[in-house]
C-alpha cells in the first residue's frame, strides 16, 4: 500500500472487517488491500458532514502535510479516494489499539514503559518540527500501540503548518498550555508542555491539572498549579522532566532535544 503509488483507489480494492471505532466525522474499519493483503484500517467521512462543519479545506491541508510525515511512532496515512458521498482515509492499522484503554486498564504505566513512550514522543515531534508541523493535540485519546508495542501519534485532526497558527480551541482543556487557555500566540513549544502532562498522566494515572469544573481546570493550568501526590511512588528523576517541561514561559520550557539527554529519560526508556 505504498503512498508513492499514484493509482487510483477505490472500494473495490479492499475488503472491509470489523469496525475499530467510530469518530467524529464517520467510522474506520479493519480492512485488507486484496493485491498486497495489507492490512489497513480504511477511515470512512461523509462529504454531507464535511461541508456542514467546513472542514474540507482542513482535511485537503491534513492529508497533505500527512503525505510528507514518515515516521516510525506517527500514524501513517497511505493514501486516500472517494465516491460520490463519502471520502475514504487508507490509514494505517496499529495492531495493539488504543492506548488509552491500556492506560486504563493498568491504572498507570511503570517508569520504565513511560520513559520509553515519553522518548519515542519526543523523537517523533522532533521530527515533526523539523518539518515545520507543531501537532498540539498529544494526549492519550490520540495515541495508538502498534504491533511492536511502539506508540503512535494517530490523530492529526488539529496539526497545523507553524506559519498559519490557528487559535481555536482543540479537545479537552487538560493537555492544554497557559497560551492556548489564554489564547496567545504559540509555536512548537506547546507540544512540550502536552507531553509533560502526558508523561505525569502516564505515572499517576490522571493529568496534572484535573479539577471538577472547566473553570478550576483554567486556573490550575494557567497558575501551573503541579502537585506531586504521595502514591504512586514516582523517582525524584520523573518529577524532574516533569518540572522542566510544565513551566508557563514556553521560552523556558526544556527543550524536546534535551529531554532525550534528561536522566530519567537515559535510565528508563528502552533503546529504540
Ligand atoms: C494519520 O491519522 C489520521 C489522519 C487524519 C485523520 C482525520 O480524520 N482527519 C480529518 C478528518 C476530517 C476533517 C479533518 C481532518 C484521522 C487520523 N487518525 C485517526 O483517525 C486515528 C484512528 S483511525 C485508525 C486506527 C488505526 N489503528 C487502530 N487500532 C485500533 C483502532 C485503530 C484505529
Amino acid at each position: 500500500v505504498s503512498a508513492t503509488e499514484t493509482r487510483r483507489w477505490t472500494l473495490n480494492d479492499f475488503d472491509i472487517g470489523k469496525p475499530l471505532g467510530r469518530g467524529k466525522f464517520g467510522h474506520v474499519y479493519l480492512a485488507r488491500e486484496k493485491r498486497s493483503n495489507h492490512i489497513v484500517a480504511l477511515k470512512v467521512l461523509f462529504k454531507s458532514q464535511l461541508q456542514q462543519s467546513q472542514v474540507e479545506h482542513q482535511l485537503r491541508r491534513e492529508v497533505e502535510i500527512q503525505s510528507h510525515l514518515r515516521h516510525p511512532n506517527i500514524l501513517r496515512l497511505y493514501g486516500y479516494f472517494y465516491d460520490q458521498k463519502r471520502v475514504y482515509l487508507i490509514l494505517e492499522y496499529a495492531a495493539k489499539g488504543e492506548l488509552y484503554k491500556e492506560l486504563q486498564k493498568c491504572k498507570y504505566f511503570s517508569e520504565r514503559r513511560a520513559a520509553t513512550y515519553v522518548a519515542s514522543l519526543a523523537r517523533a515531534l522532533i521530527y515533526c518540527h523539523g518539518k515545520h508541523v507543531i501537532h498540539r493535540d498529544i494526549k492519550p485519546e490520540n495515541l495508538l500501540i502498534g504491533a511492536q508495542g511502539e506508540l503512535k501519534i494517530a490523530d492529526f485532526g488539529w496539526s497545523v503548518h507553524t506559519f498559519n497558527r490557528r487559535r481555536t480551541m482543540c479537545g479537552t482543556l487538560d493537555y492544554l498550555p497557559p497560551e492556548m487557555v489564554e489564547s496567545v500566540e504559540h509555536d512548537a513549544s506547546v507540544d512540550i508542555w502536552s507531553l509533560g502532562v502526558l508523561c505525569y498522566e502516564f505515572l499517576y494515572g490522571v493529568p496534572p491539572f484535573e479539577a471538577k469544573e472547566h473553570s478550576d481546570t483554567y486556573r490550575r493550568i494557567v497558575q501551573v498549579d503541579l502537585k506531586f501526590p504521595p502514591k504512586p511512588i514516582v523517582s525524584s528523576h520523573a518529577k524532574d522532566l516533569i518540572s522542566q517541561m510544565l513551566v508557563k514561559d514556553s521560552s523556558q520550557r526544556l527543550q524536546l532535544h534535551k529531554l532525550l539527554e534528561h536522566p530519567w529519560i537515559v535510565q528508563n526508556a528502552e533503546p529504540s
